[in-house]
Formats: C-alpha cells, sequence, structure tokens
C-alpha cells in the first residue's frame, strides 16, 4: 500500500506539487489522470526517491523512501519516460543485467525472462538489440524490465503510450497479471479507455493537488455524469491533456 499525505514539491518558481494525498491499495489498479503538467511524473519520481520532497509524508508498506531507500526500491518497480535501454544490448542481456543488478538468481531470470516474454508479446525481439526498436517495442522492453523482479508496488507513468492494438492487449494482459498477484500499481495516463478498462480506482490530480478520489463510476456520480471523460474535464474544469 502506497500512502501520501500533503506531498509538495516546487521547482524553482514552479510548485509542481502543492499538497497531493492519497491512499493506493494492493491488488488494484490505481490511475492516476490529470492535465498536462498538473504534476504526475513529479509525484511519480518523488514516491520512488528520484525527486527529494519539500514536504509532506510518504508510506510504502509503512517504510518512508527518504529513510530507507534502498528497501524501498527493493520492492518497487518504476517505468519513467526515460527507457533507458542499451543500444548494443539485446532484449535478453538487457533483462539479464538488471536482474543481476536486483539479486535474481539465474534460474530466476531465465524463468522471468522466458514469462514476461510470453506476457507481453516480446517474442520477435527477445534476441535483437535494442538499437532502432520503435516506440512500442521500447516501452515493452522497459515493462518487462520493470516487471522482472515481480516487485510489489508498480508506478507506471503513460505505460500505453504508442503502443498498437496487440501491445496494449498485451499491457492489458500484465495490469491483469499484477492485479491477481496482489500487486499495488499506479499508473499515470491520459488514455480514458485505459481507465475505464484496468483501473479500479482513480486519483484525478490538478495544479499539484488531489481534486478527488474514487472508482470511475464514483467520478461520474460525483459530477453528476454519465462518462469518465466529461465527469474528469468537469472535477478538473479543463479539457487539456485528454486522449480517448
Ligand atoms: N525538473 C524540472 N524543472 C522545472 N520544472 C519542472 C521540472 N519537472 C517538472 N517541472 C514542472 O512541474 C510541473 C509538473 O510537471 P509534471 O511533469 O510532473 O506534470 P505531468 O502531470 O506529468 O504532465 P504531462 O501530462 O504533461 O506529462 C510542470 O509545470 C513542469 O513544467
Amino acid at each position: 500500500m502506497i500512502e501520501v499525505q500533503n506531498l509538495c514539491k516546487r521547482f524553482g518558481k514552479v510548485q509542481a506539487l502543492a499538497g497531493a494525498s492519497f491512499v493506493a491499495r494492493d491488488g488494484i489498479i490505481t490511475a492516476l489522470l490529470g492535465p498536462n503538467g498538473a504534476g504526475k511524473t513529479t509525484l511519480l519520481r518523488t514516491l520512488v526517491g528520484l525527486l527529494q520532497r519539500d514536504h509532506g509524508s510518504i508510506s510504502i508498506d509503512g517504510v518512508d523512501p527518504a529513510v530507507d531507500p534502498m528497501a524501498v526500491r527493493r520492492n518497487i518497480g518504476v517505468l519513467t519516460d526515460q527507457f533507458g535501454l542499451y543500444e548494443r544490448l539485446t532484449t535478453r542481456e538487457y533483462l539479464r543485467y538488471f536482474g543481476e543488478l536486483n539479486d535474481m538468481e539465474d534460474a530466476a531470470i531465465e524463468r522471468r525472462i522466458r514469462e514476461t516474454t510470453e506476457l507481453l508479446s516480446l517474442e520477435d525481439i527477445i534476441d535483437r538489440r535494442a538499437k532502432g526498436f520503435s516506440q512500442g517495442q521500447r516501452i515493452k522492453v522497459a515493462l518487462a524490465r520493470t516487471l522482472l523482479h515481480r516487485p510489489r508496488h508498480l508506478l507506471l507513468d503513460e505505460p500505453s503510450r504508442g503502443l498498437d492494438v496487440m501491445s496494449t492487449r498485451a499491457l492489458r494482459r500484465a495490469l491483469a497479471a499484477l492485479k491477481e498477484d496482489g500487486c499495488c500499481v499506479i499508473m499515470a495516463t491520459h488514455v480514458m479507455q485505459e481507465v475505464i478498462h484496468s483501473c479500479d480506482d482513480v486519483i484525478v490530480i490538478a495544479n499539484g493537488t488531489t481534486v478527488t478520489q474514487g472508482t470511475p463510476q464514483q467520478l461520474c456520480e460525483q459530477a453528476g455524469l454519465s462518462s469518465l471523460e466529461d465527469a474528469f474535464v468537469r472535477l478538473v474544469g479543463t479539457e487539456e491533456g485528454i486522449e480517448l
């Protein structure tokens, strides 16, 4: 479980986070929905300790990443906008390398490579070098790396961008498997279809603060509208940052 209270982060004159608070529970997919510049990426980066917060509290299964960053990182998988692939390594070599960095045994690494290859349909690129990979291929490899060590918590920053229909389905399968495993998953996205399809709970964020949190149905009821997209627009008061 991830609990955040009154999280603040400023970059110079920009108040990127201005008191965000929420709880993301285990065994469900929590969407982080907000217009461009709302603070979603800053929030995810602060949660894992890539950015230092100015104020507020973070608890990841009871551990504060500022107090014990290594304990948090062992149990968390992060997919950011920087995929961090190595052009000269094949997908298999890259996944092996990250498995070793996470202190996994060789047999476990090979088993998880087989499982993630099947889950994310990586067969055609598993033995190809990353140089020249398309955007969708890059995301899938980065996602495989994120899932490889079976972290209990996952922070996914726009995982569906650039994915074709087949890859979107692969992502949905991966999310369903994580949910089944009882993981705590937070997914920042602009794609309403993905929220409706995969997410049980939604945090709406605007101007660095949490506007509301609830199931897609609760958000619709709160806004008095039947479509989640319309409810989102009403709740944040802007049409910016929506993809259908
Ligand atoms: N390193 C930085 N230096 C200065 N300003 C920053 C930095 N990172 C983020 N910001 C600012 O903080 C605010 C929040 O940015 P953030 O990237 O968290 O938004 P977001 O919700 O992820 O947006 P998007 O949907 O466009 O990806 C923006 O005004 C952004 O310009």
